[in-house]
């Protein structure tokens, strides 16, 4: 018999790094970094189907709008489509005069150069050299020892410098990212970037992007982070170089990598719009800005119509947002669970009720109306949902306030409801179901027939009108507060039933219908049994002897 091995024999744990008294830990992100938006290069690398200049446009133009200010446009050299994009893109005199657009090429001396002719007229621009340093790249990719890896970026640098140096009416600005850097020998990192500093002579005031991938994330985001500290406290000349992070997202934390990363003194943020990428993706920007708008900071990008960013997100990509993307998915505001609906109307009433704007609503880390969301979604109803769930969809969808007393004898109805149908029940079916339960729209044992409102001349409510069973019709009449008892007398004294009222309320309606009023009334019968009544009419006189009929009509379905 042969002994199966563990498939987790063919791994090696990450190495930690040696950093003395890391200071990251203790830090906090109080200020926005410098974004850089890769959707059109990263992004589109990794699309089945790359994007074409309509879309690239479009991309463009949202991220643009979002208020990115560092845009990697494309990988020019790759062919006709990228190299005309960038091209028409800066002929065209699309580039507004705040934003950078940047392009990508591998270290290669015709690559570089058709980088630079795609870039012909621009007012500034980005040029972007990579090559990969680690081990495995060095050995099976380039077959090459450190000194040869290392002159790979030393000779782009001076293709770079000459080429530039050609070209004067552009403003050029320079990025090396020695690929694969999270999985390579930190102090070879920092001497191919010290080779490249030393041809492109950067300074404070010019200084050269040094982007440190997590090409493919191999550890966990504390790692990245010490790497990135090491890196600056390690690399000569810092004040010299932006620190850029272009993370991944293998492990399922490019996120958190990138922001321990910005804790551990980067400047810069590579990433793409909900994530896009090569494999699972680079560190999703949105997620980012929004993390640290959560914590009072600005990001200084604008995600106000999140909608309209996701709808060009997934046209361009062709791939969807997933309903749970943080910030961004469709049910990310959403609960649909009892507890989570009950904490979440608390706080919104809460919300109302208090002085100060600070957001404190349980579930909900982020308003959803800062992103251009509004509070019909955060509660759905299904076979999961509590009584608050139903009271907030008919509060948003007609108006009403069901007493809070009022709201587990509903419950039950719509608790029915979704057994039965096993499915997520809509703001109709709650209605249906309340109109259903309270004798609203069914025929009903008693009706009223005939009705009327006057006030008296001191302002008092008086009421008259019929009500019939059977064929039966009697009068009913009151006046102000006396109205309820002698409606309750009427159906005593003509019909027989000897209701109690316990409770009463009322309230005007904004929305849902044309009624005006809502009345609200628990009462008991002569079995002992509770029955709650509704009524909704355009005034509340009328509005509280509906309420008293349905209540009736509930007592009459519960006789033998
Ligand atoms: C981590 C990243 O995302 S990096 C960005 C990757 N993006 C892309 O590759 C998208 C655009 N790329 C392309 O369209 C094509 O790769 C092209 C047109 C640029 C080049 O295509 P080709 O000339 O066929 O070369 P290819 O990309 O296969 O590269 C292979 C060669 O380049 C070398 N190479 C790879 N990366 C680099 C680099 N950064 N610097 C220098 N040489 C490199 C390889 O060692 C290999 O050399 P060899 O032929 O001597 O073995
Ligand atoms: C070119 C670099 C920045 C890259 O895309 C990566 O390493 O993932």
């Amino acid at each position: 018999m042969t002994m199966l091995q563990n498939p987790s024999v063919k791994y090696r744990p990450f190495p930690t790094v040696p950093l003395d008294n890391r200071q990251w830990p203790s830090r906090v992100i109080d200020k926005a970094p410098r974004w850089l938006s890769t959707d059109m290069r990263d992004g589109n690398q990794s699309l089945i189907d790359p994007m074409d200049a309509v879309k690239k446009n479009r991309f463009f133009d949202t991220l643009v709008k979002v208020g990115l200010k560092e845009i990697e446009v494309g990988f020019p050299a790759a062919g006709a489509t990228e190299f005309d994009f960038i091209q028409n893109l800066v002929r065209a005199g699309r580039i507004p005069d705040d934003v950078m657009v940047q392009v990508l090429t591998q270290s290669r001396e015709d690559l570089i150069r058709r980088s630079f002719e795609s870039l012909e007229g621009a007012k500034q621009a980005i040029v972007h050299v990579y090559n990969a340093v680690s081990p495995a790249w060095r050995d099976i990719v380039f077959r090459m020892t450190k000194a040869e890896v290392r002159e790979i970026a030393v000779a782009g640098a001076k293709v770079i410098r000459d080429e530039a140096g050609k070209r004067p009416g552009t403003d050029w600005h320079f990025e090396y990212s020695p690929e694969t850097f999270s999985t390579a020998e930190l102090d070879f990192s920092i001497e191919c970037c010290e080779a490249v500093m030393q041809v492109l002579q950067p300074t404070p005031e010019r200084p050269i992007i040094l982007n440190l991938p997590a090409t493919v994330e191999a550890a966990t985001a504390n790692i990245y982070a010490d790497q990135i500290e090491y890196f600056c406290r390690n690399l000569p000349n810092r004040d010299s170089a932006v620190i850029s992070l272009h993370t991944h997202n293998d492990r399922g934390t490019g996120v958190a990598a990138a922001e321990l990363g910005l804790m551990a003194g980067a400047d810069r943020i590579e990433g793409c719009l909900f994530g896009n990428g090569e494999r699972t993706g680079n560190c999703c920007l949105v997620t980012m800005a929004l993390n640290m708008y959560t914590q009072g900071v600005d990001p200084g990008l604008d995600f106000s119509d999140i909608d309209a960013v996701i709808e060009t997100v997934e046209y361009c990509n062709q791939i969807p947002v997933h309903q749970r993307h943080p910030y961004g998915g469709e049910l990310v505001f959403t609960a649909f669970s009892g507890s989570h609906q009950d904490a979440i109307k608390k706080g919104f009433e809460a919300h109302e009720q208090q002085n100060d704007e600070l957001w404190r609503v349980p579930y909900l880390p982020i308003d959803p109306a800062d992103l251009g969301r509004n509070y019909e979604a955060v509660i759905r109803v299904n076979s999961q949902s509590g009584k608050g769930g139903f009271a907030w969809v008919l509060e948003q969808d007609k108006g009403l306030k069901l007493p809070k007393r009022m709201q587990p004898h509903f419950s039950k109805a719509v608790q029915r409801m979704a057994d039965e149908t096993g499915r997520e029940l809509n703001a109709a079916d709650i209605w249906q179901a309340f109109r259903h339960e309270y004798h609203l729209s069914r025929p009903q044992h008693f009706q009223l027939v005939e009705y009327e409102e006057a006030r008296a001349a001191d302002g008092t409510r008086i009421f008259s009108g019929k009500v019939s069973v059977k064929g039966e019709e009697r009068s009913v009449s009151g006046r102000g507060n006396g109205l309820i008892s002698s409606v309750i007398a009427t159906l005593r004294d003509s019909f027989d039933l000897a209701l109690e009222v316990n409770d009463y309320s009322e309230h005007a309606l904004n929305k849902g219908s044309d009624a005006r009023a809502a009345a609200y009334v628990e009462c008991v019968t002569p079995n002992g049994d509770t029955v709650w009544g509704v009524g909704i009419d355009e005034d509340v006189a009328t509005a509280s002897v509906r309420a008293i009929l349905s209540a009736a009509n509930g007592a009459l379905d519960l006789q033998p």
